[in-house]
């Protein structure tokens, strides 16, 4: 028997109208999130993360618009429903929590009755139940005290407790599926290992998938098993996590792994990537990343490689390489180049 996926999307592509021409951020995205499953979606500033996450709860920044792509519900395609049917089905399902959560907190507002807010208004509870319910998830997100706390304004809290109050009003809904993006980014290391916990245990506890947005490898390994790399708007490889990086099979995740700095070897293996990731204004020739990548060839300058099935682990594991079956020699090859230009 299989089992559907909680969420699907296919082929979502997302324009940019500009004063000439448009920039096609997202160009043909697929993936899906399984029920109780944590994904990651990895790649460098730029590459069309948020505009994807955002897609799904259409809350597309202006003048970004979705052109095509379908998003699937428990197996169920949503796109053509009513808008207001569409809506309510997403947000049923789904809910966001952002990066900065003092712009994303009502500054005027005691916390407790923001995450209180959901409950009253979408879910009918009384003012006593819904208060309850809030102090409630305010324990679930590892708040401590929350019947004081809940009085509190969101700057009479540290940026790491602001948001675990954004959590906690994400879950309030009762959703099924958590989009966060980059949630981390803004709180420093200890902190941020904290929130990474309640979302982990989130999935644990509750199950709640999670479908995580980052531009840091090492905060996506903590917690997500199984990743999606995005470069220049477009999935370049997928798989389960610990595969992915013990083998990668595109060389954009292959050099992005060297990219993430090693605790013992700081400074030795933190390369950068060098070049630019193209201008997605303008038509793009080939792989998007063959201007930049060690391994290219001339065909990969001129033919686009599809995502597909690569290496034993079967339809999980895909990748968008014309490359691809020479992965298992790329270190060799990148120490061979090394060698030679000493
Ligand atoms: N409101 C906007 N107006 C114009 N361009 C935008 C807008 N929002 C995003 N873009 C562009 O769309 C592309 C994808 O942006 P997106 O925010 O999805 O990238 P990202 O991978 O999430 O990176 P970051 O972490 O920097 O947000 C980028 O080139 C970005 O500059």
């Amino acid at each position: 028997m299989t089992t559907e996926p909680l969420l699907e999307v296919r082929d979502l592509h997302v324009d940019i109208p500009l004063s000439h021409g448009r920039l096609h951020a997202v160009r043909g995205v697929s993936l899906s999130v399984g029920v109780a499953e944590s994904v990651g979606l990895v790649g460098e500033s730029g590459s069309g993360k948020s505009l994807t996450l955002r897609a799904l709860l259409g809350l597309l920044p202006r003048p970004a618009r979705i052109v095509s792509g379908t998003i699937l519900i428990d197996g169920e395609d949503v796109t053509g429903l009513p808008a207001k049917r569409l809506h309510r089905r997403l947000t049923d399902t789904m809910s966001m929590v952002f990066q900065d959560s003092l712009t994303a907190l009502n500054p005027v507002m005691r916390v407790g009755e923001q995450i209180a807010e959901a409950p009253l208004r979408r879910l009918g509870k009384s003012r006593g139940e819904a208060r309850a319910i809030a102090i409630d998830l305010m324990n679930k997100v590892g708040i401590a005290d929350p019947e004081r706390r809940y009085e509190l304004y969101p700057h009479e809290l540290s940026g790491g407790m602001r948001q675990r109050i954004c959590i906690a009003i994400a879950l309030s809904t009762k959703p099924r599926l958590i989009l966060a993006d980059e949630p981390t980014t803004a709180l420093d290391v200890t902190i941020q290992a904290q929130v990474l916990r309640v979302l982990r245990q989130l999935k644990q506890e509750e199950h709640v998938s999670l479908l995580l947005v980052s531009h840091d490898l090492a905060v996506v390994s903590q917690t997500c098993s199984r990743l999606y790399v995005m470069y220049a708007g477009k999935v370049v490889e997928s798989g389960a996590l610990l595969d992915l990086i013990a083998e990668p099979r595109h060389p954009y995740t292959f050099s992005l792994l060297r990219s993430v700095p090693d605790p013992d070897h700081r400074v030795d293996r933190l390369l950068t990537i060098p070049g630019q990731p193209p201008d997605l204004s303008q038509a793009i020739s080939g792989c998007s990343f063959a201007p930049r990548c060690p391994f290219a060839v001339d065909a990969c300058h001129h033919q686009e490689p599809a995502l597909e099935p690569a290496g034993a682990a079967g339809v999980e594991r895909r990748s968008a390489c014309l490359r691809v079956d020479t992965a298992e020699r790329w270190s060799e090859m990148v120490a061979e180049e090394a060698v030679s230009k000493q």
